[in-house]
């Protein structure tokens, strides 16, 4: 078979599992998008804009060894930027790939459309240097197999953002065969020497610990699967009390007798807080220290006699291991641990059981505990429940995960609106899962449209969209005229995004009897997205989110240093 460049990137992306890749044309990228439909197996997804075709990219990578977008110089590519920057914080392999101008162009001084208006087209590929792990531009045919190899095993191997640039009239040009995808997906391998002494350090601080307990962070949520149950079998293993923070929700299976529940500072599950203040010896896995997930810095924090295994690093106690990665880590670890569950015993002997939730009066204004008792209903060990940026982050926390759940959010990098593109990546990818997104109106503001993507391909997803009148995360940090919005009929939305032939659902809410109704609806409807939007007083909110919301304005307020 003859070769383009073209179809060597799609060949590659085909090669690693991907069947979607997203985009949104424009005249840079056209001719690349015609050689990429040549090869078999990789659809191309359409988006509404850029930054919702890099945040469907970035939901697509949730589910798959990594996600690709492809977009067109500068206008799009900017766009897609922010979606970018959230994979890099998320630590998600999205390959970025954006058409660039015609390669006799470079140097000629030549004005181009779609640019800044000058003649040096590099600006691009700096600023994305800046939010990926690396950033190619391929002007000609020969280095495009070698340049892209090296941008996509790059994106792998440190679980970031990758960016290619292949200039219009390259896309259509021949190129070598790709060879076997081994050569990208071989990962890189721990130093045996480190390996083997920072096991033997870890089992030393366990054989002196008491009560030892594992807190699992967000960035496990990248490693994979794979890594996750590895990580499962150490708990279990060890059988101490495992809490997962807040980055982490759904990482560590809830039915596990080592579950204990979230830890979150302040807002932790009830008694984890002080389990995990009270040990003597955390083992922090994947863990990310923002001022968020520590509650504005009022968390414990890492000290001499906790461990912190990270995806690309070890630290116990007062020792480094560099070059230690988690995927060897936890398999040479986990058979060499002791069974200390003495900690989880007395925990489990104060018994914090959650009570129960009565059901609503069905006629009472709905109210955000109601809805929460209704959504916990819906969950399922085949759900993927999309926390989004507001209040359903802090709900999201208190919910019962049946093994097999999961639970998706954007804690680092908190961009609103992110879940519905998301989401749309992730059902594309995943459409026979139970797909349920919580979401606020503020944010489905600012990307409500690819909701018309989950009517075009008739994805099943339910999209809860809280209607408390506006930014009300926002008002609980610090208030003011700029966290009111303008209402709208978001139900009524659907209607115009169906159109003609379009089988989405809109359906209002605002007591728990019309709730339930439209969740039976929604779980029955299978050939359309179906928007439930409910109505939540402005001042009904998760307690969590108050005490959270004071200390994240006091740690924003804090004066400045002087001298
Ligand atoms: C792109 C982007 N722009 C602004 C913000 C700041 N922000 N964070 N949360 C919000 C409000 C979220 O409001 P909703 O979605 O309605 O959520 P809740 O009312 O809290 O349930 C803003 C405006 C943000 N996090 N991301
Ligand atoms: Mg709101």
């Amino acid at each position: 078979m003859e070769y383009t460049v073209g179809q060597y990137l799609a060949t590659r992306l085909a090669q690693l599992g991907l069947n979607h890749v997203f985009a949104v044309a424009g005249d840079y990228n056209l001719t690349l998008l015609d050689e990429m439909a040549k090869v078999e197996d990789l659809e191309q997804v359409y988006c509404c804009n850029e930054l919702n075709c890099g945040f469907a990219g970035e939901g697509y990578a949730r589910s798959r060894v990594m996600g690709a977008s492809v977009v067109t110089f500068s206008v799009g590519a900017f766009s897609a930027f922010n979606a970018v920057g959230g994979a890099f914080a998320e630590n998600l392999p999205l390959l970025l790939i954006s058409g660039a101008p015609n390669n006799n162009d470079y140097g000629s001084g030549h004005i181009l459309h779609h640019t800044m208006g000058y003649s040096d087209y590099r600006y691009q590929l700096e600023m994305a240097k800046q939010i990926t792990c690396e950033a190619v531009s391929i002007a000609h045919a020969n280095e495009a197999p070698c340049l892209i190899d090296h941008a996509i095993r790059s994106a792998l191997r440190n679980r970031k953002p990758a960016y290619i640039e292949i200039s219009c009239n390259i896309a259509n040009e021949p190129c070598t065969e790709p060879g076997p995808i081994s050569s990208i997906t071989n990962s890189l391998i721990s130093d045996d020497e480190s390996l083997k002494a920072a096991a033997q350090a870890c089992l030393e601080a366990l054989e002196n610990a008491k009560n030892p307990v594992m807190i699992i962070g967000g960035k496990i949520r990248s490693a994979g699967c794979v890594i996750s149950k590895k990580i499962t079998q150490l708990g279990k293993q060890l059988g101490c009390p495992v809490a997962t923070m807040a980055q982490a929700k759904g990482l560590f299976p809830e039915e596990e007798p080592e579950y204990v529940g979230t830890y979150w500072g302040e807002i932790s599950s009830t008694g984890v807080e002080e389990l995990v203040r009270n040990s003597d010896c955390r083992i922090y896995i994947g863990a990310v220290f923002n001022d968020y997930s520590t509650v504005g810095w009022e968390c414990q924090l890492l000290d001499d006699h906790d461990i912190w295994i990270s995806t690309h690093h070890t630290r116990i106690g007062k020792k480094e291991f560099s070059g230690v990665y988690l995927k060897d880590f936890i398999p040479v670890l986990t058979p060499l641990v002791k069974k200390n569950s003495a900690y989880l015993e007395q925990f489990r002997a104060k018994n914090h059981a959650a009570k129960t939730i009565p059901v609503a009066e069905g006629q009472a204004p709905l109210t955000t505990v109601e809805l929460c008792r209704q959504i916990q209903g819906m969950i399922t060990g085949d759900t993927t429940l999309y926390l989004e940026t507001g209040d359903s982050w802090f709900h999201g926390m208190h919910f019962k995960l049946p093994n097999g759940a999961r639970v998706e959010s954007e804690m680092q990098w908190g961009h609103i609106g992110w879940s519905i593109p998301s989401m749309f990546g992730y059902a594309v990818s995943e459409p026979n899962r139970r797909n349920i997104i919580m979401v606020g109106d503020g944010s489905f503001q600012l990307t409500a449209q690819e909701v018309c993507q989950m009517i075009r391909r008739n994805l099943p997803v339910i999209i809860i969209l809280i209607n408390n009148a506006g930014y009300t995360i926002e008002v609980k940090i610090h208030d003011g005229p700029y966290n009111r919005i303008k209402n709208w009929d978001y139900a009524g939305l659907i209607d115009v995004f169906n159109a003609e032939d379009g089988k989405g659902l809109g359906i209002k809410a605002k007591n728990g009897a019309e709730l339930e109704k439209a969740v039976q609806t929604a779980l029955a409807h299978k050939d359309g997205p179906t928007l439930i939007e409910v109505e939540i007083d402005a001042q009904d909110c998760s307690p969590d989110l108050v005490v959270w919301g004071k200390k994240v304005a006091k740690a924003n307020g804090r004066a400045p240093r002087r001298g």
